[in-house]
């Protein structure tokens, strides 16, 4: 479980988010979503501990984060970002295990079973891990991105725009497996996108923020049938479909 109370953070004068409580239930996966600029971001970041807020604290099952337990919390929270966010000097093995290595987690024989399990995982061969960075699809990085994430087995894991800069066909089919690991690890997940229909197909729950505020927090379908205010369902109808003729 992850719960923000009352979290507020401005820059330079300008509220980038209004006071916020949330409660993010273990093992549920929750996304965000919200127009460009509504501060979905800031809000994983001060959860992720990266931004301090300017009041209000985050509360990681009974811990309160603080700088003394973030480092440790960290190393139990997967973090997985919109390009990947992979050293690009390291090959995608090492950049899988550095963690591990680093902090001193298993042993080369566990670590190249952890390895194993997570490229079956994510459904990507185990031969590609020797490339870097550079040398692997977007889509690879991805995958890569998401076992360093799974690496040390985390409670949570958040996502920040993780599939943003994919195409169409590769997100779909990313969208697919990562359900099918959230709903396998059963984690507390918390997913930022800019997409409706990855919100409502990959969270149990969708956050809908707008200007620095939740807006309303519910299934896809309470946010299409109960909309909290004229705002959800404009926020909802505003996503094209290809076929759509009205040019308005
Ligand atoms: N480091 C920063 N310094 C100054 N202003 C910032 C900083 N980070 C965010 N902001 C501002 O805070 C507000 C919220 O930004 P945030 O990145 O959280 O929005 P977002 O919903 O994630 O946007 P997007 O969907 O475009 O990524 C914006 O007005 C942004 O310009």
């Amino acid at each position: 479980m992850i719960e923000v109370k009352q979290v507020e953070k401005s820059y330079d004068g300008a509220t980038a988010l209004e006071p916020t409580s949330i409660r993010f239930e273990a093992g549920t996966t929750t996304s965000i979503i919200g127009p460009s600029g509504c501060g979905k971001s800031t809000l994983l970041r001060i959860i992720a501990g990266l931004v301090t807020p300017d009041r209000g604290k985050v509360i990681y099952d009974r811990e309160t984060l603080t700088e003394k337990n973030v480092n440790a919390l960290r190393l139990r929270t997967g973090f997985v970002l919109q390009d990947g966010g992979l050293f690009p000097h390291l090959t995608a093995r090492r950049n899988v295990t550095l963690v591990a290595e680093v902090t001193g987690r298993g042993t080369e024989a566990s670590r190249e079973e952890r390895v194993r399990e997570l490229s079956a995982l994510v459904r990507l061969p185990e031969a590609r891990l020797a490339n870097h960075p550079r040398d692997l699809s977007g889509g690879e990085r991805q995958r890569v991105s998401m076992m360093r994430a799974l690496f040390l087995d985390p409670s949570w894991v958040l996502l920040d725009e993780p599939l943003g800069a994919l195409d169409p066909i590769t997100r779909r089919g990313l969208q697919t497996e990562l359900r099918t690991i959230f709903a396998t690890l059963n984690k507390t997940v918390i997913l930022v996108t800019h997409d409706m229909g990855e919100a409502a197909y990959l969270g149990d729950r969708v956050l809908l923020m707008r200007e620095g505020k939740v807006v309303q927090k519910g299934t896809a379908r309470e946010l299409a049938e109960q909309p909290a205010e004229p705002f959800v369902s404009e926020f909802l109808r505003a996503q094209r479909s290809p076929l759509e003729e009205d040019a308005a």
